[in-house]
C-alpha cells in the first residue's frame, strides 16, 4: 500500500506525477488555503506533508493531530511557518529547496531595485495611458548598495550589483568568510543605515529580525535612501515604513514581500508614488518553480522511504 500524504496546494504536472507514482495523494485544490480543521482531520493517518508555500502554519498543535507523520516538506526556502524545533522534538525531518531559487529570486530583488532607481515602472505607466512623458531617476553606478542577509540571495544580487558598477556593504550576525571574494565590506547594522544609498533586506524571518525597520532605522537612513524588501513582511514595521516615504525620510521603497500579505488594494501604502509593489513573485518563473517543486517532493519521498532529506533543515533527525 503507496503511504498517504498531504499535499496542500497546486504544484507542477512533473513533480507531482512522480508523488502519485509513489504515495496516495490527498490534494487540496481550493479555493484559498485549506482549512485549519479540514488540515487536522487529513492528517490524521497521514504520513507525509508537503506544503507548497509557507501559508500553512505548522506547528506543536498540528502535529499533535498527525501521529503518523514521518516527514514535512516545503516548496520554499523561508520557512518562518514551521516550527522546528517542534517537529524536531517529534523526530520529523522537514526538508525546504535552497539552491535552486536562488538565481530567480536575485533577478527579481535586483529588477525592483533597477526599476525603483530608473522609474522603469513608472514609465510605462505613462506610455500606456497614453502620455509620451520624460520621467527622471537616479544612477545604480557608483552608488553604495547594503544587503542585509548576505546568505545565498544577497550573494546573489551582489554579483549583480557588482556588474552594475554598485560598491557593496553588508551586515549579518557573523562576517562571511568568503566576503573579499564577493567584493564586499562587512559594516555594523547601523553603519549599514548611515552608509547606504540602496538597502536590501534578504535575511530570514525570526524572532530577532521581526519589526528590525522601524521609525528609528528608517531615520538613520539617507533621505535619499532606496529600500528594497524581498524577505519577508513581518522584518518590516509597515506603518514606519509608511511614515518615512510619506515625510520623504527616505526616497522610495520597492517590496516584494508585505506585512500584511496580500496587501489589500486599499492599504495607505498603495496611496503613495514613492513606491513599488510586486506581489510575492520572487522565485516565480516556470523553471524555477517547476525545481523548487521537484525538490520538495525528493525531500518528501526520501523521508518516506527512511532516507536522508536532500535538504533538511533538522539534520539531528534527518534519516541516515
Ligand atoms: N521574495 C521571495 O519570493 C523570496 C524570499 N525569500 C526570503 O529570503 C530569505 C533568505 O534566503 P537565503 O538567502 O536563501 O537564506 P540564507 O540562509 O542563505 O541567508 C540568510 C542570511 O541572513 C543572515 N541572517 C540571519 N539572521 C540574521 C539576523 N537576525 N541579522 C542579520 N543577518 C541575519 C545569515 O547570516 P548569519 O547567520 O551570519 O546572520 C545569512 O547570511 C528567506 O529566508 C526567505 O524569507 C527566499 C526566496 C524567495
Ligand atoms: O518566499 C519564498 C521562499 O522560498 O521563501
Amino acid at each position: 500500500m503507496k503511504p498517504k500524504v498531504v499535499l496542500t496546494g497546486k504544484t507542477w504536472p512533473i513533480p507531482f506525477a512522480k508523488l502519485q507514482e509513489h504515495c496516495d495523494v490527498q490534494h487540496w485544490e481550493g479555493p484559498g488555503p485549506i482549512p485549519r480543521e479540514l488540515l487536522k482531520v487529513w492528517l490524521e493517518d497521514a504520513e507525509g506533508l508537503l506544503s507548497v508555500n509557507h501559508g500553512t502554519k505548522v506547528d506543536e498543535d498540528l502535529l499533535d493531530a498527525a501521529p503518523k507523520l514521518r516527514v514535512i516538506a516545503q516548496s520554499g526556502v523561508g520557512y518562518d511557518n514551521i516550527d522546528v524545533a517542534a517537529c524536531t522534538k517529534k523526530g520529523i525531518p522537514f526538508g525546504n529547496t535552497p539552491g535552486v531559487l536562488v538565481e530567480a529570486t536575485a533577478d527579481l530583488t535586483f529588477g525592483i531595485l533597477l526599476s525603483a532607481m530608473r522609474r522603469i515602472h513608472e514609465g510605462w505607466g505613462w506610455v500606456r495611458t497614453g502620455q509620451w512623458r520624460e520621467v527622471m531617476g537616479t544612477d545604480l553606478y557608483g552608488k553604495t548598495l547594503g544587503i542585509y542577509g548576505m546568505g545565498d540571495i544577497g550573494s546573489a544580487v551582489a554579483k549583480r550589483a557588482q556588474a552594475s558598477g554598485m560598491q557593496i556593504i553588508y551586515h549579518n550576525r557573523t562576517r562571511k568568510q568568503d566576503d573579499g571574494h564577493l567584493g564586499a565590506r562587512y559594516v555594523s547594522f547601523d553603519g549599514l543605515l548611515e552608509e547606504a544609498d540602496c538597502i536590501i533586506v534578504l535575511v530570514p524571518l525570526s524572532e530577532q529580525s521581526r519589526g528590525m525597520f522601524g521609525k528609528e532605522q528608517f531615520d538613520r537612513m539617507k533621505s535619499t535612501a532606496y529600500f528594497v524588501n524581498a524577505s519577508r513582511g513581518p522584518v518590516v514595521q509597515t506603518e514606519a515604513l509608511y511614515d518615512a516615504l510619506k515625510h520623504n525620510n527616505i526616497a522610495y521603497a520597492a517590496l516584494d514581500v508585505t506585512d500584511p500579505e496580500p496587501l489589500p488594494g486599499d492599504h495607505p501604502l498603495l496611496g503613495l508614488s514613492n513606491i513599488l509593489v510586486t506581489p510575492h513573485i520572487g522565485s516565480a518563473t516556470y523553471e524555477t518553480r517547476n525545481s523548487m517543486a521537484m525538490l520538495a517532493v525528493d525531500n518528501l519521498l526520501a523521508g518516506l522511504a527512511k532516507k536522508a532529506l536532500p535538504a533538511c533543515v533538522n539534520p539531528s533527525v534527518n534519516y541516515i
